[in-house]
């Protein structure tokens, strides 16, 4: 469906509860399948970990997890462990174009039995589950930390524990610390220092309660809604001060583009508050990359000049971000020239207004445009797209005054 946005006042308030980390539920959800008498509260209700809830259900030979990254590695990595269990694991078109083989590699040097069913080093995989006797690897680690992270989920469960030597420069590096993180807080030792990751085999594990932190890579709409309007406050739950999401990093990038963060208890407070805009905003986000997207259209919204780097892994997500953007900011006015890591803005005068947004199957194509309707009405396609990670991401832009109608009735 495709949704018209506008917002007629500019000025917003309101409280949001977002959903639970995507990232943080599903490295909860294999540990759980792993190492039985874990609970786990506030899961995300988003697609990518209601795909993988079914996965670990389910007796079928053949699981679809759609377009869900971190289901395709961190299963992958489970049932390869799966000893008598036989899967064909495979996901959506782009899933299939998605790479996977540094993981299928790792795991196989290990000793488990995967094949690619289609084209070789991309899904759909066939899995025959072993016990894998190998206890060190080394893996590549420049294209995404996903697989590292799937090797750090398994690795408690191999009869002496792992080690993981990382080749090249690391990145996303908080989401490996955020796996190594829930580790501990489930009872296994491990390490992370310099390019070695050492995870100890699990001796008695401890029943954990754990409770997922909501998302942050969603909470920054919200920061992105602020800064775009003329006047906002919106309160957002439940976060912690010491989160274990690379994305909190938000927080302190939009205090630059007059947003101010006030913790009170689990709850933020979001307000808008006067500031000088930046000449260029000049950002490295190897460490955080899905906020890239958010911060290049707040930046086109503000008409602030900036420059992006850090981006390589852009071009494998659920579509190549980078040429998507550079595709859809440009139908609203201003210049974007991409490299293969990096992503350059120039405002222009004004925006135009009405402009459709293609959203290329990618949920954060369609969740970080919709706040510049704040700035001038637009149109985004395949809403639906936003359930991959916030179902509930139009309801709550209702909640804050945005006039939000399905293009083919009004
Ligand atoms: O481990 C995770 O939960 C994720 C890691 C990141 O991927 P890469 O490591 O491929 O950059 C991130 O983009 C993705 O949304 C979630
Ligand atoms: C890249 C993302 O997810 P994944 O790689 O897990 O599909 C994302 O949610 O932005």
């Amino acid at each position: 469906m495709d949704l018209r946005i506008s917002h007629p006042t500019r000025s917003v308030s309101g409280e949001i509860s977002v959903t639970g980390s995507k990232s943080e539920s599903n490295r909860l959800l294999i540990l759980q399948a792993l190492f039985p008498g874990i609970e786990i509260s506030n899961l995300s209700n988003s697609d990518d970990t209601r795909v993988l809830l079914k996965a670990l259900a389910s007796n079928e030979e053949k699981i679809d997890i759609h377009h869900a990254g971190t289901a395709m590695r961190f299963l992958t990595a489970y049932f390869a462990t799966k000893s008598g269990r036989e899967v064909v694991l495979t996901g959506s078109q782009r899933m299939q174009e998605r790479p996977v083989k540094i993981l299928v590699e790792a795991l196989k040097s290990l000793g488990a039995d995967i094949e690619y069913v289609k084209n070789e080093g991309y899904p759909p995989l066939k899995i025959k589950g072993k016990e894998l006797s190998g206890s060190t690897v080394t893996v590549a680690s420049n294209i995404s930390s996903q697989y590292i992270s799937a090797l750090m989920l398994i690795a408690a469960s191999l009869p002496s524990g792992l080690r993981i030597r990382l080749s090249g420069k690391v990145t996303s590096v908080p989401y490996i610390e955020m796996t190594l993180s829930l580790l501990k807080t489930c009872g296994i030792n491990g390490s992370f220092s310099g390019d070695l990751i050492t995870i100890d085999p699990v001796e008695k594990q401890s029943p954990a309660e754990m409770t997922v932190e909501s998302d942050w890579s969603s909470a920054s709409y919200f920061y992105s809604i602020v800064a775009l309007s003329e006047d906002a406050k919106i309160s957002l739950a439940s976060y912690k001060e010491s989160s274990l999401q690379g994305d909190k990093s938000v927080a302190g990038i939009y205090k630059q583009l007059g947003v101010k963060t006030v913790f009170n208890g689990e709850i933020i407070h979001l307000s808008k508050t006067p500031f000088k805009k930046p000449a260029t905003l000049v950002l490295d986000l190897s460490n955080s990359p899905d906020l890239a997207q958010t911060i290049a259209v707040t930046c086109l919204g503000l008409g602030i000049k900036c420059d992006l780097t850090g981006l390589h892994t852009l071009r494998i997500k659920e579509t190549d971000r980078l040429q998507a953007l550079k595709n859809e900011m440009e139908k609203l006015g201003g210049e974007v020239r991409i490299t293969a890591d990096s992503l350059h803005f120039v405002p222009s005068k004004e925006l135009k207004s009405g402009i459709k947004i293609a959203t290329y199957n990618d949920h954060r194509m369609a969740l970080a445009f919709a706040p510049l309707a704040l700035k001038v009405p637009l149109e985004i396609e395949d809403s639906e797209v936003v359930s991959k990670s916030f179902p509930g991401f139009w309801e709550d832009l209702r909640a804050l005054g945005f006039s939000i109608e399905n293009t083919a009735i009004g």
